[in-house]
């Protein structure tokens, strides 16, 4: 199994053995503890028992298997865009998106060493925000599962050398010097996090309040499918706040959008507007409908 760095075991463990005593109240994260998921989790849901996971796709299993009532995941930053693979991970894990959460973002340089160093390690959306300051330092970035599992490779490895792109709280818990502190190239660096849970929220409690719904839909192989797929939000008034395409599959012919409106079903334009796009594209896929925690536009 894949296993964080020794500094951030004992931590992990005792996270997960009071995880395990009290499921529901469990929140799941992607990342070792410190890390910035783990920091969404607890401004989320400070009553919350944080559940420490490798991945988010370990994050999402805990859930699935009853181990974590929900999980905390981080799904587009303002600088750095989509965070990768979670937009198939979370329609495959079947769970349904209860929540989002944004959170300001600040990396830390930390190491062993004073420098120079000949490169850092982190998660590449915490690389991807800092490109300009390694650029200019010379530094090499290195990805890594996530940043604070990275400060804790750091410490563990002995290596002066090397440093992490870490959440400042992370050279605390695994003993690292702060070299530089917000090294984020955009000092308004945010994340968009989702809180993913097995049951979906009932949307009629959402109409009339600032909601949001997320979905996907795949479009027909046909001159125009986009147009007419974005044509049933245009005509009913409905907003799109965000718009993204994969391909699936090799053939480069069927292309799904994940999207995002302001608005939940039982609200009579988006209904219309759903109903006109199940018509018009091959699958549309509701991934949930949860309060705006911010608002659009
Ligand atoms: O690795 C982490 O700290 C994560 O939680 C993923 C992440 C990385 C950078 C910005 C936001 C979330």
């Amino acid at each position: 199994m894949r296993q964080f760095a020794k500094p951030a075991l004992e931590m992990v463990d005792s996270m997960r053995s009071a995880a395990a005593g009290d499921p529901m109240r469990a929140i799941a994260f992607g990342g070792a503890p410190g890390s910035n998921s783990h920091q969404a989790a607890m401004q989320f849901a400070p009553e919350a028992l944080p559940l420490p996971c490798f991945s988010f796709e370990d994050a999402l299993e805990a859930v699935d298997s009853g181990r974590a009532g929900c999980a905390m995941i981080p799904i587009e930053n303002s600088q750095h865009g989509r965070v990768a693979d979670i937009h198939f991970l979370l329609p495959e894990s079947g769970l349904n998106i209860v929540a989002e959460h944004f959170m300001r973002i600040t990396h830390a340089l930390m190491a062993l060493g004073e420098g120079p160093f000949e490169a850092a390690y982190s998660h590449p959306q915490a690389l991807g925000q800092s490109r300009q300051f390694l650029a200019e330092r010379e530094i090499v970035g290195l990805s890594h599962a996530d940043t604070a599992g990275a400060a804790a490779f750091v410490a563990e490895s002995g290596n002066p050398f090397i440093a992490a792109l870490a959440p400042p709280l992370a050279a605390d818990l695994y003993g690292l010097k702060i070299i530089e502190d917000e090294v984020e190239d955009a000092h308004d660096n945010t994340t968009r996090f989702v809180v993913l849970a097995k049951e979906p929220l009932d949307a009629a409690t959402l109409v009339g309040t600032s909601a949001m719904t997320t979905f996907i839909f795949e479009v027909k192989n046909i001159p125009a499918a986009l147009y007419k797929a974005l044509g049933c939000f245009a005509t009913n008034g409905v907003n799109m706040t965000k718009l993204e395409s994969y391909q699936k599959g090799a053939s480069f012919a069927a292309t799904q959008f994940f999207a995002d409106i302001e608005g939940v079903p039982g609200n009579p334009r988006v209904d219309t507007a759903l109903e006109e796009l199940a018509f018009q594209t091959n699958q549309v896929r509701l991934l949930g409908s949860y309060p705006q925690a911010r608002k659009r536009g």
